[in-house]
């Protein structure tokens, strides 16, 4: 495969580039975004929006097919996907055995043919490893000095539902092994009830545990019933601090949603005009197939620009994408279908 049929734009990208969707190089340097500084509750940010429910589908249902990546792009932007998985197990058969094999997938996402076949300097890495707590140390060994960081889900991870003592102990615990990343999940009760004071309180409690791990507020959005509802969760964990917010927990009866999605980048976007700050987003739960990361990154350069390409900004939560990346990339490159078989699961 000649360099020229990889890269007809030129030469190969570095890491940390993405070309634009014409074919123009682009540099989106990765910067540190910092963190969300939070601000006091404001309920008249969300309590008057009212979200039009089909023109949300409507919009969802455009964004996958109206940009059309030219298929010569598309290595770059499925290397982009990889290089922003947290890559995550949370099953409750986990072990240290399975992290540390997690944790060396992290560090060598593709195969060394792929990787010179792509004409990178060096091997790509995911974002992130993402555990349950006690898994954290484990994985912060397994990746010590590979530069990947590891998070760690917490407070009652999925359902939320123990006291908040106990929750906040937990995000301690986690921190105090190693997770520089923790991934919280609120307590939907509180969205039903429409106490945006008490789940606001919470949040900034998690995020004061959190102490210097960013964190990721878990919205569980399938259990949220409404756009309404997803909406005004964004807010309200944003305006308590979270440096991301995320769609699912992967337990849930329904997860990632592109409509769902489109609704809470547009909360991050109203949240960045109204106060200047850049928040994550991260979609998670179901996300298995190349197609279905390349949605998403579409969703995210329209509506929020290409920061939201670098994974200071944008995490994708999976536990079975990284084949699917692979072997699509493969696939890119020799021009063939490649099998399944040929790729680690995962
Ligand atoms: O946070 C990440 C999710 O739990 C992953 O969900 P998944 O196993 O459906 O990819």
């Amino acid at each position: 495969m000649s360099e020229e049929r990889v890269f007809p734009f030129g030469a190969p990208f570095a890491i940390g580039r993405v070309p634009a969707a014409d074919g123009a190089e682009e540099s989106t340097s990765s910067q540190d975004h910092g963190r969300n500084p939070g601000m006091p509750l404001k309920t008249d940010w969300f309590e008057e929006m009212r979200i039009n429910a089909s023109a949300v589908e409507r919009r969802a249902g455009t964004l996958a097919t109206r940009r059309g990546l030219k298929k010569q792009w598309q290595a770059a932007w499925l290397l982009k996907a990889l290089m922003s998985i947290d890559l995550t197990t949370l099953a409750g058969d986990d072990t240290p055995a399975r992290v540390r094999r997690l944790c060396a997938k992290a560090r060598r996402p593709l195969r060394t043919d792929l990787v010179e076949a792509l004409g990178l300097a060096e091997m790509p890495k995911v974002a992130a490893v993402c555990v349950y707590p006690t898994m954290v140390g484990p994985a912060v060994k397994a990746l010590d000095g590979s530069g990947i960081p590891v998070a760690s889900v917490a407070t009652g991870f999925p359902a939320g539902l123990m006291p908040l003592p106990l929750r906040l102990e937990e995000i301690r615990y986690a921190v105090s092994q190693g997770a520089s990343e923790i991934d919280i999940v609120i307590t939907r009760a509180h969205v039903f009830a429409q106490d945006w004071q008490a789940l606001y309180d919470e949040v900034a409690a998690m995020r004061e545990a959190s102490g210097a791990a960013h964190m990721k507020a878990i919205l569980a959005t399938g259990d949220l019933k409404t756009f309404q509802n997803v909406y005004s969760a964004s807010m309200v964990a944003m305006m308590a601090g979270a440096d991301f917010i995320k769609t699912s927990t992967g337990k849930e009866d329904v997860n990632a949603t592109l409509p769902v999605s489109l609704v809470m980048v547009r909360a991050i976007r109203d949240y960045l005009e109204r106060t200047g700050v850049k928040i994550g987003f991260k979609p998670a739960g179901g996300l298995k197939t190349a197609k279905d990361a390349l949605a998403w990154q579409i969703l995210m350069k329209e509506e929020l620009g290409r920061d939201w390409l670098e994974r200071d900004l944008f995490r994708i939560g999976a536990s079975s994408l990284l084949g699917d990346i692979e072997r699509h990339i493969e696939q890119f490159l020799t021009g063939r279908p490649s099998s399944a078989m040929r790729h680690a699961v995962g």
